[in-house]
């Protein structure tokens, strides 16, 4: 695939990747031999019709689940043959996971269940607690927020807290699958806003997503069809009202037939 000229070094890259499940005594052949790059820096859009395996694929990428056959590299490194208890480390020291389900736990308060993230991967508590405050108050979430309970928060507030929770370990790459999925449309927006927010500061973010507000803040769009990508699409780094970049998007997606 071409690398967009804004874009940086590859942090992801995958040879011949498969994924097929067996279901019912039928194999589906969902992911079918993907070659693909993810540049950091990027925020990486991942779109396509219904079924064609774009969670799969993030799933994959972010060592949540291992592929049936073919290589994933991240950073350089092969972690496509990592065991469970490997990839887990791998995951904690460098994924970040935002979904549309925001699982918080209820019994912790806001700043517990960072603080507990952090914990999983350093014991000084005094910075840990320092950062989830900072990275807190970045979001638009002040001190009143940070001991109430999740639900006592609106499903925004609760959905950049989880950002939070995704960004206290710093990790190389936030993975979020339908972030806005199920939010209103003011506080899809302000999501939106915070991980735009987080890539313009450097944090590459791979996105799974139908919508196309969410869809516009990527620099970098994959169309996905029937396991295999169909198109890619470099938009260059969002910019809010631009037309052209607008304009683009919409004509790429009307020619992958979105
Ligand atoms: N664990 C599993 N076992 C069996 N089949 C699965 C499993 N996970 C996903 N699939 C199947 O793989 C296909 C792709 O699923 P996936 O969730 O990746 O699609 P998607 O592109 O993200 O779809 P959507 O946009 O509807 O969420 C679907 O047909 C789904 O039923």
């Amino acid at each position: 695939m071409d690398k967009d000229v804004t874009s940086g070094n590859p942090i992801i890259s995958t040879d011949k990747l498969c994924k097929t499940f067996s279901y019912g005594g039928v194999q589906q052949h969902i992911l079918k031999n993907l070659d693909i790059e993810i540049y950091e820096g990027d925020f990486t859009v991942i779109m396509g019709s219904s079924g064609a395996g774009k969670s799969t694929l993030l799933y994959a990428l972010s060592g949540m689940d291992k592929p049936t056959l073919g290589t994933i590299k991240f950073n350089q490194s092969v972690i496509s043959d990592l065991s469970n208890d490997k990839l887990a480390v791998f995951r904690r020291l460098n994924c970040g996971f935002v979904f549309q389900q925001i699982y918080l736990m209820d019994n912790m308060s806001i700043l517990d269940n960072i603080l507990i993230s952090g914990l999983l991967i350093s014991s000084d508590r005094k910075a840990i607690a320092e950062r989830a405050k900072d990275l807190l108050t970045q979001v638009g979430l002040n001190e009143t927020i940070w001991n109430k309970f999740p639900s006592q928060l609106s499903g925004g507030e609760a959905q950049r807290a989880a950002i939070v929770r995704a960004l206290v370990n710093n990790p190389k790459v936030i993975f979020a699958d339908e972030p806005t999925g199920a939010l209103n449309s003011g506080a899809g927006k302000a999501t939106l806003d915070v991980l735009t927010e987080v890539n313009n500061r450097g944090q590459s973010i791979i996105m799974v997503t139908h919508d196309i507000k969410s869809a516009r803040r990527g620099n970098r769009i994959l169309y996905m069809r029937d396991g295999s990508i169909q198109g890619v699409c470099d938009l260059g780094k969002y910019v809010s009202g631009d037309k052209n970049r607008q304009d683009k998007l919409h004509s790429f997606l009307n020619e992958m037939g979105w």
